[in-house]
């Protein structure tokens, strides 16, 4: 395997590498309608005025049709079947109709050329879907299904378990949520009511702001199911809060993060029955959840759930491990689906991305210098900076703030109650940088970020091409810079298969170095401690670079050397034993 291999850090160039946002010309819809109601397409300059009226609403001509590609006439579905006065027959026009009523008029969604890409040319009120769920749809402003839902909605109403790969932010939560409801709309009601208040659909996230996400998502949808609710549970919040609110109000969907849901199977009394009512099982994030660090979780979840049930696994990235191991949770007979073709790349063609090399002292002027001149592009940036463990990221926080940018940070070390409200600022919000851990990287849905910056070498190509995700979504364009260190090189050999390139090499402003470690000078010393522990611990892991624990002794001294400090911290000699090192000469112990 060859390696592709970066140009040694210069020391002397300006940092103007990072190419300006192309002011190309793109197509975009015309606010015309041709005689045949069809959209007509021009080409015309997008520049910022324009990109910012990009979503118009337009009337157009219900005579203008959608080739419906994946055939849901097709008998297997039990929808549509044939045009005689049979009784199906009326019940299909009646919901034709109310579909027709709930779409009337056609009013379109007129998007940018480049934000269609991820939507199929199949309408929601196409498809065999109840009209309470296509009002929801509606309200939620959605007319075209995306790519991914088109295809694993007929499998999943057929009631096949289903392993879909799709890239970032094209809409999984939808892809699984809403064959889900229906599923469970068309439940006899016996499964809906009784003594147990019984679970139909459990869906498990790996972490606790895709879990909430998800919930917001759901909740949209079933707005006009009036019977049918769904309810959260995450780690970081009461136990007992959340058995009160179980008990008060059962829903029939529970969306929950692995380790509590484990919690409840375990100390709530009566839930195990109530799990015995699922039908749907949902893993987003699959291979994540499916990973050694949920695993064991997974399985003991799985074992009280019943055998006789759907599931199904969702995530961008589907790594071969994955589909050898899905056996754990689904049917022999399952379905893969992908909507990322083969040879294709994973990541979306109109994010650039580039990688950086520069050394650990220079990283947080590099930084800077990256940041100020992405925000000098454009006003209404909106960056995540991804950093390899939660004191890290608060230590990253802490400089940059002291360096005056308009910073939030994120992990898990911030309470929950912290967590949600900084999420839910960082969503509607334009002009701000989130300093964030890997609690950000997988499926967390922040409309129009510009730039993702990822300090240090990922855990691993599925965690680089996660994060990368979060600019980019829904056909949009962003930008991606991964900087490492030089002897973190050997990671781009594991992301060589994607578009990824160098960056022109960054020379900070002189006068930077020593703002910045003014400011490291201010940060409590306990802070740096945490920060060189976490460092230690996060690449003491890393493949290919924490098996030479003597080289990983210069490499995190180096570290702390970047944090101002002349010495490294000491470590607990439990703390060193934890990580194996207790016997590697050079780590300072107490
Ligand atoms: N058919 C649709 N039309 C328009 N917008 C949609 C549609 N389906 C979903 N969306 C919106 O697209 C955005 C991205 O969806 P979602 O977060 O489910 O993507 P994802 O594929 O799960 O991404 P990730 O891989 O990062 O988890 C959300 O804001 C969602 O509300």
């Amino acid at each position: 395997m060859s390696a592709v291999l970066p140009k040694a850090f210069p020391s002397n160039l300006n940092c103007s590498h990072l190419p300006a946002k192309p002011k190309k010309k793109k197509l975009v819809a015309s606010p015309q309608v041709s005689t045949k109601g069809e959209l007509v397409m021009d080409e015309r300059d997008t520049s910022k005025s324009a990109r910012s009226a990009k979503v118009k609403r337009k009337r157009v001509n219900k005579e203008s049709t959608f080739v419906n590609t994946i055939g849901y006439g097709d008998e297997n579905t039990g929808f549509r079947v044939k045009k005689k006065e049979s009784k199906a027959a009326v019940v299909e026009k009646k919901e034709k109709k109310i579909a027709e009523e709930l779409f009337d008029g056609g009013e379109e969604t007129v998007l940018q050329e480049e934000e269609k890409s991820y939507l199929s040319d199949t309408r929601f009120d196409e498809c065999p879907i109840s009209p309470s769920s296509l009002k929801g749809i509606k309200d939620a402003g959605y007319v075209k299904m995306s790519k991914v839902q088109e295809a694993t909605l007929p499998l999943i109403l057929q009631g096949k378990d289903v392993l879909a790969k799709a890239k970032t932010g094209t809409g999984k939560t939808v892809a699984f949520l809403l064959p889900a409801i229906e599923v469970l709309s068309k439940l006899p009601s016996s499964n809906l009511g009784g003594k147990v208040s019984p679970i139909n659909v459990l869906v498990l996230c790996p972490t606790r702001e895709l879990a909430i996400q998800a919930a917001t998502e759901a909740k949209k949808l079933l707005k006009y199911h009036p019977s049918v609710g769904a309810q959260v549970v995450i780690g970081g919040t009461r136990l007992t809060q959340e058995q009160r609110n179980m008990q008060a109000n059962p829903c029939q969907i529970l969306i929950a993060t692995p380790g509590r849901l484990k919690d409840h199977i375990e100390n709530t009394t009566g839930f195990q029955a109530r799990l015995k009512g699922v039908k749907v099982l949902v893993l987003d994030e699959a291979d994540r959840l499916l990973d050694m660090g949920f695993r064991r979780d997974i399985e003991r979840i799985i074992a009280a759930l019943p055998k006789e049930r759907q599931t199904l696994l969702f995530s961008a990235t589907v790594p071969k491990e994955v589909k050898q191991i899905c056996h754990v949770a689904m049917r022999k007979d399952h379905e893969f689906v992908s909507t990322v073709e083969e040879g294709t790349e994973e990541t979306h063609a109109q994010v650039r991305q580039m990688y950086l090399i520069a050394p650990l002292e220079k990283q947080l002027s590099v930084l800077h210098q990256l940041l100020t001149e992405h925000i000098s592009q454009d006003s209404d940036y909106k960056v995540i900076v991804f950093c390899t463990t939660a004191m890290v990221t608060a230590l990253v926080a802490e400089v940059l703030v002291g360096l005056k940018f308009k910073v939030r940070e994120i992990h898990s070390r911030k309470t929950q109650s912290y967590r949600t409200r900084v999420s839910q600022e960082f969503r509607q919000s334009k002009g701000l940088i989130l300093v964030s851990s890997d609690v950000s990287a997988r499926g967390v849905d922040y409309p129009d970020v510009t730039l993702v910056i990822q300090i240090g070498m990922p855990s691993d190509r599925e965690q680089y091409i996660h994060r990368l995700g979060r600019t980019g979504r829904k056909g949009k364009e962003g930008q991606g810079i991964l900087m490492l260190a030089p002897w973190e090189i050997c990671f781009l050999n594991t992301v060589k298969d994607l578009p990824i390139t160098e960056a022109a090499p960054c020379q900070p402003d002189p006068g930077c170095q020593g703002k910045i470690l003014e400011v490291l000078a201010r940060i409590d010393m306990r802070n740096k401690e945490r920060a060189y522990q976490a460092w230690l611990g996060y690449y003491n892991s890393a493949k290919g670079v924490g098996q030479d624990k003597l080289r990983l002794v210069n490499l995190a001294t180096e570290f702390s050397e970047s944090m101002g400090l002349r010495e490294p911290p000491a470590l607990q000699r439990k703390v060193l034993s934890k990580m194996g090192l207790s016997k590697v000469p050079g780590f300072r112990s107490i």
